[in-house]
C-alpha cells in the first residue's frame, strides 16, 4: 500500500470553444437526461505512461492539449456550458453562453504511478485527488442555481505518467456521448482531422415525449423529501480491479455482461451482508440490481449512434435473499438479468413513467447494486498519441453499490471490473470473491 503523497497544483486555467464558434444556446433536457439530474457527478481517470518531467508537459504538451480541447468543445459545447436550475415548476436546462468554458487544472503528484495503475487494492482517497469536484444540481423556491457541467485535471507523475481526470454532470451526457467526446479530442490531438469519427448529433427532438415524462420526473424529484441527498462514498475505502475471462460453456444463452453482473450482484450483497450494521436479514429480504441499457438502436424511432445526451433505459431487478444467496444464486441472478434484457425488445420505455420513483425507492431501501461504464465504451481506445491508457478508473463508484465495467485492456473478450469497498471489508472480499473466482489477484 503506498503511503501518503502530495498533489500540488501547478496551473489553473479555462478552455472554451474558439471565440465565435458556438452561439448562445439553451439546450432543453429530455426525460432521459432529467432522470440523471441528482446522480452524483461522473468521475473518470485515464492514466497514460509519460516518461518526461513536468516542465515538458506544461511547456510542450499542454498548449497543444488545450488547443485540441478547444476545437473539440466547439462540437461538444454542452460540456463547456452550465446546468441552470430555476425554481420549480420551471424545468432545468443546459445554458451555453459565448465564453463558457471547462475549468482545467494541472497538478503534479509524487505518488507511485505504477502502484496507482495496478489492479490490487489501492487507497481510494489517492484517486479522489486526481479528479476535480463539481457541485451537484440544486433547486430552491426563489433562486436559479447554475452549476458547471464539466471540469478536468491533468496530473503529472514526473518521468512516469500522466492522468486525465474528468468530472461531469450525467445530466449532459451518458457514457457513449462522453467517450465519443474523449475519442474525438484524442483524434484532434493526434491531428487526425480527417479521422472517421463523426460529429455529435445535437437534435433533442429525436427523443419523443408524448407522455410528458420530463414533468413527471421533475415532480417526482422535487417531491422527494431528501431532495439532493445522495449516498456518500465511505471515507476509508480501497479500490480493486480485476479481469474476468469470458464465460465458458454456453449452457445458458447469456452474455459476458450478464454473467459478470450476476456474479457481482450475488457476491457484492454477500459482502454488504457481512457488515455488522446491516440489521436483521431474513430469506425474504429484498435486494435490488439496477443496470442500464443504451437505447440508441432500441427505439422504434431512429436515434443516431452519435446522438449527444443521455439515451439509457433503467432496468430494475429485485430478488429475495434466499434466491441469491443459495447454491444456485448466480444462475438465478443471471437468468433474471438476461430476462430483463430480453424484455427491452418489447420497447425500452415500458414502465418509464415510474423510473424516477423506482430510483428513489431503491436508493432509500438500500441493498442496491448498480453498474457504471460498459465494455462497449472502449475506454482503452482513447489514444492521444501516447499509446493506449495504462489504466482507466471510474472514481465515483462506491455510492449506491456501484461497480464499474470496461473492456479488458490486454485481453480480447475479457472484461475489467472495478469496485470500491470499505477497508474493513478487505478480509471479507478475499474470502468471498477470491474463493468464488478461484483466481490469484
Ligand atoms: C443492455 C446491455 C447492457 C446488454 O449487454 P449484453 O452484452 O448482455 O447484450 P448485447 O445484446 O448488447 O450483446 C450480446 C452479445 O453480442 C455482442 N455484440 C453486441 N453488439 C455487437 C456488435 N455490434 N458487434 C459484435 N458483437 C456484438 C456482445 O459483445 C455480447 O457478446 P459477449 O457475451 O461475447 O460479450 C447492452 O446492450 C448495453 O446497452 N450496453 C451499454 C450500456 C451503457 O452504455 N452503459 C454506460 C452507462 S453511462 C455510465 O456509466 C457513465 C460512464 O461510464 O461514463
Amino acid at each position: 500500500m503506498a503511503g501518503q503523497y502530495t498533489v500540488r497544483v501547478v496551473d489553473e486555467s479555462h478552455v472554451a470553444p474558439p471565440p465565435g464558434s458556438v452561439s448562445t444556446t439553451t439546450i432543453p433536457l429530455t426525460f432521459l437526461d432529467v432522470s440523471w439530474i441528482f446522480c452524483c457527478p461522473i468521475q473518470r481517470i485515464f492514466f497514460y505512461e509519460f516518461h518526461r518531467p513536468t516542465l515538458h508537459f506544461t511547456q510542450n504538451i499542454f498548449p497543444h492539449l488545450k488547443q485540441s480541447l478547444s476545437l473539440t468543445l466547439r462540437h461538444f459545447f454542452p460540456f463547456a456550458a452550465n446546468l441552470s436550475c430555476s425554481p420549480p415548476p420551471n424545468n432545468p436546462c443546459i445554458l451555453y453562453r459565448e465564453g463558457d468554458s471547462v475549468s482545467v487544472t494541472i497538478a503534479e503528484s509524487d505518488a507511485d504511478f505504477n502502484h496507482l495503475t495496478a489492479s490490487h487494492a489501492r487507497d481510494n482517497t489517492e484517486f479522489k485527488c486526481l479528479v476535480p469536484t463539481l457541485p451537484m444540481a440544486s433547486f430552491s423556491s426563489d433562486t436559479t442555481h447554475v452549476v458547471p457541467i464539466m471540469a478536468m485535471q491533468f496530473t503529472v507523475f514526473p518521468n512516469s505518467g500522466i492522468s486525465i481526470g474528468i468530472t461531469f454532470n450525467h445530466v449532459a451526457a451518458d457514457g457513449k456521448s462522453f467517450n465519443h467526446f474523449m475519442k474525438s479530442w484524442a483524434a484532434m490531438h493526434r491531428s487526425e482531422k480527417g479521422s472517421s469519427l463523426s460529429l455529435p448529433f445535437h437534435n433533442k427532438d429525436m427523443i419523443k415525449d408524448p407522455e410528458g415524462l420530463v414533468s413527471t420526473y421533475m415532480k417526482d424529484w422535487w417531491n422527494w423529501k431528501i431532495l439532493g441527498a445522495t449516498e456518500e462514498v465511505p471515507v476509508d475505502t480501497v479500490r480493486i480491479t480485476n479481469d474476468a475471462d469470458q464465460p465458458g460453456a454456453a449452457q445458458l444463452h447469456i452474455s459476458t455482461f450478464v454473467v459478470t453482473c450476476a456474479f457481482m450482484w450475488v457476491n457484492l450483497i454477500k459482502l454488504q451482508d457481512s457488515s455488522k450494521s446491516n440489521g436483521h436479514l431474513h430469506d425474504d429480504t429484498v435486494y435490488h440490481f439496477v443496470p442500464v441499457a443504451d437505447c440508441r438502436d432500441r427505439f422504434e424511432f431512429p436515434v443516431p449512434a452519435t446522438y449527444f445526451g443521455n439515451c439509457l433505459a433503467f432496468l430494475f431487478l429485485t430478488a429475495k435473499r434466499s434466491d441469491l444467496i443459495g447454491k444456485n444464486g448466480i444462475v438465478f441472478a443471471a437468468k433474471a438479468i438476461g430476462r430483463q434484457i430480453c424484455e427491452l425488445e418489447k420497447g425500452p420505455l415500458v414502465g418509464a413513467e415510474k423510473w424516477v420513483l423506482n430510483l428513489i425507492k431503491v436508493v432509500e431501501a438500500g441493498r442496491v447494486v448498480s453498474v457504471a461504464g460498459s465494455p462497449k465504451l472502449r475506454v482503452y481506445d482513447t489514444d492521444f498519441g501516447w499509446g493506449r491508457p495504462k489504466k482507466s478508473e471510474v472514481v465515483h463508484i462506491g455510492a449506491n453499490g456501484a461497480f464499474s465495467l470496461a473492456e479488458c485492456r490486454d485481453e480480447d473478450g475479457a472484461i475489467e471490473v472495478g469496485i470500491v469497498i470499505g477497508r474493513d471489508k478487505i478480509d471479507g472480499f478475499n474470502v468471498i470473491f477470491k474463493q468464488a473466482l478461484n483466481l490469484n489477484f
